[in-house]
């Protein structure tokens, strides 16, 4: 198993997916040979977020390659009395390096609030797993004005309580709720440069130096046609994308299309 990444923001450029709850023990095996396969990522750094059942194969699958595997949530207690959760401790026995945490379908069905993505991100980082923490306003709050205020919200407090050198461990994908899933509408570019270059300011405050803050991610309806285009924003470190990329096809083929030339690079 490659150790955790630690991830440098700007240049390399992040693809990774999240299969949501999609993918059978059959299907999950082909998905992971199939990009076992890819023999040129252009440069970016692939990750894919498996459901639980089909973590440990698709990790064992892919420990020779260079695409790094995480969960799509855990619990922050290290084992106990929590049934039906997952620890931080298991998913790195599975072999996953990363975990998603406060996806927004997290928070709006399952009760994932800040205080407790940041209880995770703690346990992530004492179990040396990179935490990938998701952010984004609805389209109430956008509407009503507060949309920066709910970011600069979610990322203090998904952050509090770590030190600077903390923070640069942790990943964060912005992702506008109303942008995400069939219903969703993809963000226009200069809103998701706007909403970005805000919550940079945050976390290049709570790293303590510009430069040195976490990468930010952008999600929500990202496909073929619009890869190119979020990928090349000044503020975006990576895309993750959720239905476009649950072929190996479908995968690869956007990991090529948002792959920066050298000459994008910091
Ligand atoms: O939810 C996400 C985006 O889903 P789409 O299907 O691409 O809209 C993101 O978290 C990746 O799973």
């Amino acid at each position: 198993m490659s150790d955790p990444a630690t991830p440098a923001p700007g240049w390399p450029f992040w693809v990774g997916t999240s299969w949501k709850m999609n993918g059978l023990p059959d299907d999950a095996r082909s998905y992971a040979e199939r990009i076992a396969a890819v023999d040129d990522w252009h440069g970016v750094l692939p990750f894919v977020m498996p459901p639980f059942t089909v973590l440990a194969d698709v990790a064992r699958l892919l420990r020779d390659s260079p695409v790094q595997v995480g969960g799509q949530n855990m619990h922050w207690d290290e084992c106990g009395s929590w049934t039906g959760e997952i620890s931080a401790p298991m998913l790195r026995q599975c072999g996953a390096t990363m975990v998603e945490l406060g996806h927004s379908e997290r928070r709006r069905h399952f009760g994932e609030t800040d205080q407790t993505v940041n209880l995770k991100v703690h346990a992530a980082l004492r179990h040396g797993l990179t935490p990938l923490v998701c952010i984004g306003e609805t389209q109430a709050e956008r509407d009503g004005g507060v949309a920066d205020l709910i970011l600069a919200r979610q990322v203090r407090l998904a952050l509090h309580g770590l030190t600077a050198a903390h923070v640069g461990r942790v990943m964060f994908a912005y992702e506008p709720v109303w942008a995400i899933g069939e219903a969703g509408r993809p963000a226009p570019p200069e809103l998701v440069a706007q909403a970005a270059a805000g919550i940079r300011q945050e976390l290049d405050r709570a790293a303590g130096a510009p430069g040195v803050s976490p990468p930010l991610l952008y999600g929500g309806s990202v496909n073929l046609e619009n890869a190119a285009p979020y990928a090349a924003l000044a503020g975006i470190d990576g895309l993750f994308v959720g239905r476009a990329a649950w072929t190996a096809e479908g995968y690869a083929a956007l990991a090529r299309a948002a792959a920066r030339p050298p000459c994008r690079g910091p």
